[in-house]
């Protein structure tokens, strides 16, 4: 951990992921990290009493339970700054304010993200600066292309961090270990012996005041074209030589371009759906048109669906199913690795019928292996079982581990603006399908598993 001070200047401070994840996820990291030295600087058009701003930071790290004299410390050089960022002067004043190590974060949407870029390019900013982006990074291919050129022309790419909080799950990042450092699974982990894999993530949690956001985004652009392309990334790239940040971002840009839509046709590859009035753990949840702030014209899915093929040797043939969903009725975070039939049973052993199966589960983290052995009876009798262990919990919240990296120059836990056009190059013939309404919208009620049928390979 570096001496030296960052300021960590977040635009779009006032607004809700500010509040919600980065602050505690800030506060998380300086409760592992105690020591370290970070000026937090929250810049916004409206107008914030520093007390205000200082009682948010102060409430977020004391939440993530940062010890008591990191938080006065940090509260005490915490300052908000009234701007209007896209007004170059007021941001050329607040960029030069800053007197250490400067990390600009934009906490805002991609389109307003693109328009500070342009400014900035007109601004002289402090040696060394850092970008730090949140998702979506553009909002389709061109824009992300554009995305990427513009902040480029402000600061080279390896200083550009484009935040996945999901690269900072520690179930995420497991992965690495799982594959990388287990015999056992090295010679497993390709087609001759993989079936198929199931990457979900249904949440129970609906809206939650969103609607800004959401409805805009829907389930395809919030999760499956960021979190869980990432994922399947992290579990289907080649095995590095080192844990250098440089080779894990090409290899796994590498095996997002050998990505492609499931027969190559997203209305063969793609579902999508919508949750309707329904009850998740005795809570009553209304139609998602009905819920504030939606516009029911708009047409935005909650669920949605999206098998791809990973073409490459390794992984020829097997269907990789990514799903995830508002208002489930189940929190189903995990990945389901299914294995194919042993290639021969002899005759008079009587198998469970049933295929294994790796799970790991994302959220709690847990890793289960499914397999055939006899459990009781007749020796030759084989049954499913399970063996289980849960994994320890994280040290940070995820947040906190991608602002570590950000705060130390590694940009191991953000996306590489290659990877991040690849992201939208897989997702996009599937947005221009469902507008075209070649795929049509199922419904599924709130505090259900979706509609029926889902979680099949499409033929
Ligand atoms: O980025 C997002 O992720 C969350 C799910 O991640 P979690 O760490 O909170 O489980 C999702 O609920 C949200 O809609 C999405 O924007």
């Amino acid at each position: 951990m570096p001496d030296a001070a960052t300021t960590l200047l977040i635009i779009g401070a006032g607004g809700d992921l500010t509040r919600r994840l980065l602050l505690p996820g800030l506060g998380s990291l300086l409760r592992v990290e105690p020591d370290r030295h970070v000026v937090v600087v929250g810049a916004d058009r409206e107008e914030m009493a520093q007390e205000e701003w200082h009682r948010r930071v102060r409430e977020s790290f004391e939440e993530a339970e940062a010890p008591q004299e990191t938080v006065d410390r940090v509260v005490a050089d915490a300052r908000y700054e009234v701007t209007e960022a896209l007004e170059v002067s007021q941001l050329r004043d607040l960029v030069e304010s800053v007197e250490d190590g400067l990390v600009i974060y934009f906490a805002l949407p991609p389109q307003v993200t693109v328009q500070v870029c342009r400014l900035l390019e007109q601004i002289s900013l402090p040696e060394g600066t850092r970008l730090a982006m949140e998702k979506p990074f553009g909002h389709d291919l061109a824009s992300a292309v554009e995305l990427n050129r513009q902040a480029t022309r402000v600061v080279p790419e390896d200083r550009i961090f484009r935040i996945d909080h999901f690269l900072g799950i520690n179930t995420v990042l497991n992965l690495l270990g799982l594959r990388f450092a287990n015999r056992i699974f090295q010679p497993l982990w390709s087609a001759e012996h993989i079936e198929r894999v199931d990457i979900y993530y249904d949440e129970s949690l609906a809206l939650e005041g969103r609607a800004g956001y959401y409805d805009h985004a829907g389930a395809l652009i919030d999760m499956t074209q960021s979190h869980l392309l990432q994922v399947l990334a992290m579990f289907a790239m080649e095995s590095p030589a080192s844990m250098d940040h440089e080779e894990l971002r090409s290899l796994k840009a590498q095996v997002l371009r050998a990505t492609s839509l499931w027969g190559d046709d997203p209305v063969v590859a793609s579902r999508r759906a919508r949750y309707t009035a329904g009850t998740i753990d005795g809570r009553q949840v209304p139609d998602y048109a009905a819920e504030e702030g939606v516009d029911p014209a708009r047409g935005t899915e909650t669920l949605a669906q999206l098998t791809v093929a990973v073409r490459n040797q390794r992984w020829s043939g097997v269907p990789f199913v990514l799903r995830s969903g508002k208002a489930m009725g189940d929190n189903r975070k995990e990945i389901v690795v299914t294995f194919r039939e042993p290639s021969h049973i002899p005759d008079g052993l009587h198998d469970s019928g049933s295929p294994d199966q790796l799970v790991l589960e994302l959220r709690p983290g847990a890793v289960s292996l499914d397999i055939s052995i006899n459990a009781e009876g007749d020796p030759l009798d084989l049954e499913q079982k399970r063996l289980h262990t849960t994994l320890g919990q994280p040290r940070m919240r995820p947040y906190g581990e991608v602002l570590a990296g950000i705060l130390d120059s590694n940009p191991m836990l953000s996306i590489r603006g290659d990877t991040a056009e690849q992201m939208w190059r897989i997702v996009e013939p599937v947005l221009e399908a469902w507008r075209a309404d070649r795929v049509p919208m199922e419904e599924y009620e709130a505090g259900t598993g979706g509609p029926e049928g889902w979680g099949t390979v499409p033929r």
